[in-house]
């Protein structure tokens, strides 16, 4: 049986702004829950302790990676990384793919970062390679006819199971979902003022939705050991279930110390900045965490999340990925390691579910009360097409 081959790679970037940022899902307009005082660290200075947008949270953009095959198939995909993904994916990767078979993910994924292993590893050079290897997918499912999960090993359950990470966990329980994830808001450059107003807002939810659904607070590299050690133990008498990426993701060994110091029975999670199956092995070697929440437009593509997800099993660790629409849901539901999924609530009061990636992703399914039916995946790739409306600016060629 014989494919076409790789014909061209193209890169662009779509700039967010106001209401839509798109997969740079940061990129919102005023007023929105995701940009109100969240504490980070660089908290620490005062003029961008209001605003992430304000120290650069939006810069990139959104990175579009277009694959076409010499039939004129089109796989695509989008992901964080605007003009220096474009140039990496333009000027360094697309040479490993042009004139290739598609279905080589493997030997494609191995020279991308091999071949730029002297300056990426991490970051933004992962983002790019993530990028170029979702496309893959995408372009591979269109040429076989399947959704990527069926190409991943099928479905091992009917739906997925969503939590809501945004403001308002007390709306998300009335819209169905499993648990609430909230931004941390006070960070320790504002002392025990702040740390009290933090566990404050946690007993406040807690009385708002009652014993079972689950709280969580996301710390967004926010804090330090003793900080994140004491927020813990004051929140746990409201059920905090977990505390997730509180402290530098290169502080391994801080990790390490905080998962010793937390409470018992609460949850330390991270991973969302870490990067392929070498920076997850650290984390679960020494211990770190005990669920990893890699983003598979970040972490190295769909290819690198089976072999982190393996790691994963082996270690009796759970997967469950960042934010990343489409591109996580095709993954969770074929692993029993990942038994539910994130839904960033991308609506600027957190009061209604909106597509995360709107308005770039047409057919961008989202939960009902909740959940996702494995039905709503049944579209060759990952599913969703471009929306012809967003305008497309290709910076670079090759
Ligand atoms: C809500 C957090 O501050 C981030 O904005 C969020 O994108 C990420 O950390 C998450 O886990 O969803
Ligand atoms: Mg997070």
């Amino acid at each position: 049986m014989t494919f076409p081959k790789i014909k061209q790679v193209r890169a662009y970037v779509i700039k967010g702004g106001e209401g839509g940022g798109g997969a740079d899902y940061h990129d919102q307009g005023e007023g929105h829950w995701i940009d109100n005082h969240i504490a980070t660290s660089m908290g620490r200075y005062p003029e961008y302790r209001q605003s992430r947008k304000s120290f650069g949270i939006n810069v990139l953009g959104t990175l579009v990676v277009e694959i076409e095959a010499d039939d004129g198939t089109i796989g695509f995909a989008v992901t964080t990384g605007g003009e220096p993904a474009c140039y990496m994916v333009e000027k360094h990767f697309a040479r490993f793919l042009e004139g290739r078979n598609p279905f080589e993910y493997e030997r494609i994924w191995d020279q991308m970062y091999f071949g730029s292993q002297y300056y990426g590893r991490k970051g933004i050079v992962v983002n790019a390679i993530s990028g170029v290897d979702l496309a893959l997918w995408d372009l591979m499912g269109k040429l076989r006819g399947e959704p990527v999960y069926h190409m991943l090993g099928g479905a091992v359950r009917d739906e997925l199971q969503f939590y809501a990470t945004g403001a308002r966990p007390d709306l998300a329980k009335e819209m169905g979902f499993i648990g609430g994830k909230m931004p941390l808001y006070h960070g320790p450059i504002e002392g025990d003022e702040g740390l009290k107003k933090n566990v404050e807002l946690v007993a406040d939810m807690r009385s708002k939705v009652g014993e079972d659904f689950w709280l969580m607070y996301d710390c967004w590299m926010a804090l330090d050991v003793n900080y994140a050690t004491r927020l813990a133990h004051k929140c746990h008498e409201y059920g905090l279930k977990w505390i997730e990426e509180a402290i530098n993701p290169d502080d391994y060994w801080g990790y390490a110390q905080l998962k010793k110091n937390v409470p018992q029975g609460m949850l330390v999670t991270t991973g969302e900045h870490e990067s392929t199956r070498w920076g997850f092995k650290m984390l679960m070697d020494m211990g770190c965490c005990d669920i990893i929440q890699p983003d598979v437009g970040w972490c190295g593509g769909v290819t690198e999340l089976l072999k982190i997800s393996a790691l994963a099993d082996a270690n009796g660790t759970l997967v469950v990925p960042h934010g990343s629409s489409v591109y996580s849901y095709h993954f969770v539901i074929t692993r029993h390691n990942s038994p539910f999924a994130e839904f960033l609530m991308m609506a600027p009061k957190a009061d209604h579910v909106a597509p995360m990636f709107h308005p770039q992703l047409l057919g961008e399914p989202v939960p009902e009360n909740g959940r996702l039916k494995v039905t709503a995946l049944d579209k060759p790739g990952f599913g969703v097409e471009l929306n012809p409306e967003v305008k497309l600016y290709r910076p670079y060629e090759h």
